[in-house]
């Protein structure tokens, strides 16, 4: 398949993917912009619009001033204001839309995957461990989330998919000895990555940090460096929740990235905005689907006109 063809495939994908978001913000500028002028009725609903669809108080304040600059008091179709939106959002995502590529000399590239419990990390790691197969990379995956069977189970499963080898151990054993051993394995068969799954919820939370924390100290002793990166997994049905969640976790260990999930099932597509525009965090990537595919690349300008329900500018 062409570049070009390929790309228009995950375009269409994504834009499926985010069609209730889309949907909800296109609808209601429709609804707000027919046969109306930008005045401060209108201005104010738009405001009300963008931030009951995530994108946050400041940001809305901030792409609706914009728009009122160049326009206001003059007539406005529903397309213009969302291609101006578009051209706003893509602006604020474009520092942050950095894909989590493979450093090939670490031998391995150590990741470290956090969030929630649900939040979507095993399946992610599944994803990911796909996608890093098919670039013709050797992979471990290291099912931390001793806590739960289930989760151990589950990261099996991908293992057996993708062909690659599952670090685990029984219910309740140590998780940083077993990203240790990972580690250990994935040398001794010179993997490139190590997907490290972690628990999402323990006792209480602070439960939570030390063990994550102590997986970090006990790697260290293998590579100063590692983890390589550690990725935050949000899910975007959670909405501004998503926004304490990465407080939380930043207060006590050091997030590299984010990789928001679950898109397909929300209208909160506008919870990638706010999160650019409070922690400027990279953002490698999101999920619209539960299959290996549905992990899509995140691009600035695909996921900003996605979520305006435009169509790709260069189609
Ligand atoms: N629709 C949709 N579902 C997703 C996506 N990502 C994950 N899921 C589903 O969300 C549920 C939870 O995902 P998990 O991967 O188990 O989440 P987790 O963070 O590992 O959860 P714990 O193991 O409980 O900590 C599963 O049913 C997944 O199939 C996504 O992008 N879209």
């Amino acid at each position: 398949m062409s570049d070009e063809k390929k790309k228009g495939g995950w375009f269409s994908r994504l834009k499926a993917g985010l069609s209730r978001s889309s949907s909800k913000l296109g609808d209601g500028i429709g609804g707000i912009f027919t046969k109306k002028k930008l005045d401060d009725e209108s201005i104010e609903e738009l405001e009300d619009l963008l931030i009951t669809s995530d994108l946050g108080v400041a940001t809305a304040a901030k792409l609706t001033s914009n728009l009122a600059k160049t326009r206001f008091n003059k007539d406005i179709e529903p397309r213009e204001v969302s291609e101006a939106l578009a051209a706003d959002i893509q602006a604020i995502l474009d520092p942050v839309a950095k894909p989590l590529e493979i450093d090939r000399t670490k031998s391995p590239h150590i990741i470290l995957m956090v969030g929630v419990n649900g939040s979507g990390k095993t399946t992610t790691i599944g994803k990911l461990a796909t996608h890093y197969k098919a670039q013709d990379l050797k992979v471990v995956l290291a099912a931390g989330d001793t806590f739960r069977a289930a989760a151990v189970e589950q990261l099996q499963i991908w293992g057996d998919r993708t062909g690659c080898e599952v670090v685990a151990k029984e219910t309740g054993a140590d998780a940083a000895g077993l990203a240790y051993e990972a580690i250990e394995r994935a040398r001794a068969q010179q993997a490139d990555v190590v997907l490290i799954d972690t628990a999402g919820r323990l006792h209480n939370k602070s439960d939570l940090m030390a063990e994550l924390q102590k997986v970090i100290r006990v790697i260290r002793k293998l590579d100063e460096n590692a983890p390589h990166d550690t990725v935050l997994v949000l899910d975007a049905t959670t909405g501004q929740n998503a926004l304490s969640q990465v407080g939380t976790f930043k207060e006590l260990i050091e997030i590299s990235g984010l990789i928001v999930t679950k898109l397909d099932g929300s209208a909160r597509g506008g919870i990638l905005v706010a999160l650019a525009e409070k922690f400027g965090l990279p953002v490698h990537a999101i999920g619209v689907g539960e299959t290996a595919n549905d992990l899509r690349p995140f691009t600035a300008k695909d996921f900003s006109r996605s979520l305006m329900g435009l169509e790709n500018a260069s189609d």
